[in-house]
């Protein structure tokens, strides 16, 4: 296949499925929260990916949860699932490219049983969903809640953060993932790295960049999204970009300023509202809006111009089952 042939197959997958949800594709809701929900204790510094060693059965409960209440896109247990993460636990190289491989594995597993239960039934209104593979930012593998303050010190430089990278990106794709979720990304150095690594690596499967926003105007570094985006806008490689797990009523705003900057499908999962405390690992309640306010602001999204719309941190399976009705009503 040439060049350009791939890179419209990749570009087509994240298109066919914004069109077969009527518009505006559906992604799923926080992750880790739903983990929490049943009972999983994953403050520790691999979070939510202690459960790909500890429970994954409940990690296919919870993907299967979220396809229950409408989700067209199911993004994986790998959000602060790391290499380095596994080896400072005492886990060998293939060990930890083994939990990645399962992080894939267990969301696909999901995915097609909840699609053969479904596809055949006549009230069907289900999508079959895609896979998505979370990389979490180099602040979350930190885990000193870098994520939301772009504060990598003077020794984080853009081969470095590549190579943070790398190997996560080629496992996750070897994989069989059907995305690539780069999520929480809080500056443009990082974005660029994402980016890069994209083009190096010769990635032919759709990928999308978000950022965080702690302001909801700036990303979490302070840099403009102006400057954040061009570097973007320049690959081909960078199939949509947008904002997680950032405040709700901050969206609207962004979205709008979003596309001035971009021709790219924008993707828009804020989480509740609520603020993570890196250093007493807690969410501090400052705003939380529940999935009646999502309910709301998800037709306004969509309106604003979003084409993947889900939620992050705090938000539920309730959340997305409210996204879900109100975005199927309307299309
Ligand atoms: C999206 S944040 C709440 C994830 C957790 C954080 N990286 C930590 O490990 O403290
Ligand atoms: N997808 C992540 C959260 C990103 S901030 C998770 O819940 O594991
Ligand atoms: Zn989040």
């Amino acid at each position: 296949m040439g060049f350009e042939k791939k890179t419209q197959k990749a570009m087509s997958l994240l298109e066919e499925v914004i069109e077969k949800a009527g518009g505006c594709a559906v992604i799923d809701g926080g992750f880790a929260t739903q983990l929490e929900k049943h009972g999983a204790s994953i403050n520790d510094p691999l979070w939510s990916a202690l459960c790909l060693i500890k429970d994954p059965q409940l990690i296919k409960k919870v993907h299967l949860e979220y396809l229950e209440a409408g989700a067209d896109i199911l993004v994986t247990s790998s959000y602060q699932a790391t290499i380095p993460g596994f080896l400072s636990r005492g886990l060998t190289m293939e060990e930890g490219e083994s939990l990645l491989r399962k992080s894939v594995k267990l969301a696909t597993e999901a995915r097609d049983k909840f699609w053969e239960a479904n596809k055949k039934i006549p009230e069907n209104r289900y999508n079959r969903a895609l896979v998505a593979a979370s990389i979490g930012s180099y602040g979350a593998y930190l885990a000193d809640g870098s994520e939301y303050s772009g504060c990598y010190g003077p020794n984080v430089n853009l081969d470095k953060l590549k190579d943070f990278h790398r190997r996560r990106v080629q496992v996750l794709v070897e994989a069989g993932a059907d995305v690539l979720a780069f999520e929480t990304i809080p500056n443009k150095l990082e974005a660029q790295a994402c980016a890069e690594l994209l083009d190096e690596e010769h990635i032919q499967i759709p990928s999308w960049i978000c950022f965080s926003s702690v302001d909801g105007e700036h990303a979490s570094s302070g840099e403009s999204f102006r400057e954040c985006l061009d570097i973007l806008n320049r690959s081909d490689k960078v199939n949509a970009v947008g904002i997680n797990c950032t405040p709700p009523h901050f969206i609207e705003n962004l979205i709008s300023n979003f596309r001035e900057l971009t021709d790219k499908p924008i993707v828009v999962y804020p989480n509740s509202g609520e603020v993570w405390d890196g250093k007493d690992k807690r969410w501090l309640p400052s705003k939380c809006f529940g999935h009646e306010t999502f309910e709301l602001y998800a037709t306004r999204w969509r309106d604003a111009g979003a084409k993947l719309i889900g939620g992050c941190c705090r938000t539920t399976p309730s959340t997305i089952q409210a996204i879900s009705n109100v975005l199927q009503q309307r299309s």
